[in-house]
């Protein structure tokens, strides 16, 4: 048995922060005793690790990454190998990926095929939810078996018609089924057959730069479909987690369905947080950087999505990462920015960003790890395995410098892409040390973990409805 001491921080959880020094044996945390106290000096350990002057806090769960994600007719760069590392440097020691059921096929063929991709690649922990894009008796009848074995959740699109795209008929059936065994709908809220119109037309006018992404994708479209996908929901009598939420007016129809005693749930991504329809709008090929789906929104729409996640009104924040290198994939969409791929990398900076919030005085230390570790962690039945720091708990913990800062940047990031979306970008904090389950990943900017070393997690259904 291997004995590990974490000494001399601030152990910060969702719940409390106090000085705090923590055992861990093996792959699991024993014990917890305030700094300096009888009961902490008294411990053994094989390996003590200082944590002085430094928060000590639950790994990051990123619920939303799409490694190897093939799209508009390339792949994600980053594979589970790399997009793993890169989350262990950023404090990141679980991510939840998205399986996908292509049309025709079963959801088990999907998800056998994301399993080999997976198995024996990752850094840190991972699991899966499932993309539905067949939604048929056979496909509602598997839901249940997923449900059983551990993929409690289900992404449907009213986005992407003729890829992923459901009609309302089908996404009220997976709902109802949902609503029986347990399984989460996710949804992807964007009316998907009215922004095909828009696009056909912005095209035929000869509007094919990267901004006209941002403008054919509506900010009315994404505030029906959220609007409709929660109307459907409370028909089937199910819960709903709404993904990437990027308008004001999407996080309204949240805030009035959670008003109304609604299980409806909303996850953001730093994108939208940080940046812009200005980075749409960057001169030459430049905003195609920055296209993904739901679109970047003007500036203004930022104040609402913090006041959602200060208000409870937005739960989670999820990277959707999703990255494209400039440099031959995004370049797909030069003159005509329906082709470029949708994405966004992140996985590596979701920690520091969210941070930078704290610094900035927009949102507390202890919410930071509340929507970054914690009620993901609840959301899609982990915890409390991981998303906290306690006995019994897995040792998925980040030894985090609050004073350290760094410039985010392509040419220092972990990330298999060749730009950075915040190139410049100055943070304070920085994870000095990562352990997953109780094993140091990262340490004083070296990585120390392995491909293979991070365990796929089968996950209990939702642990965060009201
Ligand atoms: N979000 C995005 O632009 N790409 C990934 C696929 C999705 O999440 O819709
Ligand atoms: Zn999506
Ligand atoms: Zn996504």
């Amino acid at each position: 048995m291997t004995r590990t001491v974490i000494r001399g921080g601030l152990v910060i959880t969702a719940a409390e922060e106090m000085a705090a020094d923590v055992l861990i044996e093996d792959e699991r945390v024993v014990a917890l005793a305030a700094g300096g106290s009888r009961t902490a000096e008294d411990w053994t350990a094989d390996r003590v690790i200082d944590a002085t002057g430094k928060y000590v806090i639950p790994g990051g769960v990123d619920a939303h990454t799409h490694m190897e994600l093939p799209f508009g007719g390339t792949a994600a760069s980053d594979t589970f190998e790399t997009g793993t590392r890169a989350a262990a440097w950023g404090g990141t020691t679980t991510i939840v990926d998205f399986a996908v059921q292509s049309v025709g096929r079963s959801l088990r063929e999907g998800l056998d095929a994301w399993h080999a991709k997976a198995e024996g690649n990752c850094a840190v922990d991972y699991a899966f939810h499932m993309i539905m894009s067949d939604v048929t008796e056979h496909s509602l009848k598997e839901m249940d078996l997923l449900v059983d074995e551990g993929v409690t959740s289900f992404k449907l699109f009213m986005a992407y018609p003729g890829v992923f795209y459901s009609d309302d008929g089908k996404i009220l059936r997976a709902m109802q089924q949902g609503g029986d065994n347990g399984g989460l709908v996710m949804m992807h809220a964007e009316n998907g057959i009215a922004i095909d119109v828009l696009v056909e037309q912005a095209l035929a006018s000869g509007r094919t730069d990267p901004r006209y992404h941002g403008e054919v994708r509506h900010e009315l479209l994404e505030a029906e479909a959220t609007h409709r996908a929660i109307r459907l929901a409370e028909v089937a009598g199910s819960p709903l987690y709404v993904v990437h939420v990027s308008a004001a007016s999407a996080v309204a129809e949240l805030a009035a369905a959670r008003d109304r005693g609604l299980n409806v749930f909303g996850e953001t991504c730093p994108q939208y947080l940080f940046l812009s329809t200005d980075n749409l709008a960057e001169p030459g090929f430049e905003g195609a950087k920055y296209v993904c789906s739901t679109p970047l929104r003007p500036q203004e729409h930022q104040a609402a999505l913090w006041r959602g996640l200060r208000t409870n009104d937005l739960q989670v924040v999820s990277t959707d990462h999703c990255p494209f290198c400039f440099s031959g994939q995004k370049e797909l969409g030069r003159g005509d920015f329906s082709k470029i791929p949708n994405g966004l990398p992140g996985v590596e900076n979701r920690m520091d960003l969210l941070h930078q919030a704290v610094v900035d005085g927009r949102i507390t230390r202890r919410r930071w790890v509340e929507i970054a570790s914690a009620t993901p962690a609840r959301m899609f039945g982990l915890y409390p395995r991981k998303g906290t720091i306690a006995p019994g708990a897995d040792a998925d913990i980040v030894v985090y410098d609050p004073n350290a800062t760094q410039t985010l940047s392509a040419a220092t990031h972990h990330m298999n892409v060749d730009y950075s979306a915040y190139e410049g970008l100055r943070v304070r904090g920085k994870a000095s040390t990562v352990l997953s389950r109780g094993t140091v990943i990262i340490d004083d900017d070296t990585y120390l973990g392995r491909p293979g070393h991070g365990r796929y997690q089968t996950r209990d259904t939702c642990q965060y409805l009201i």
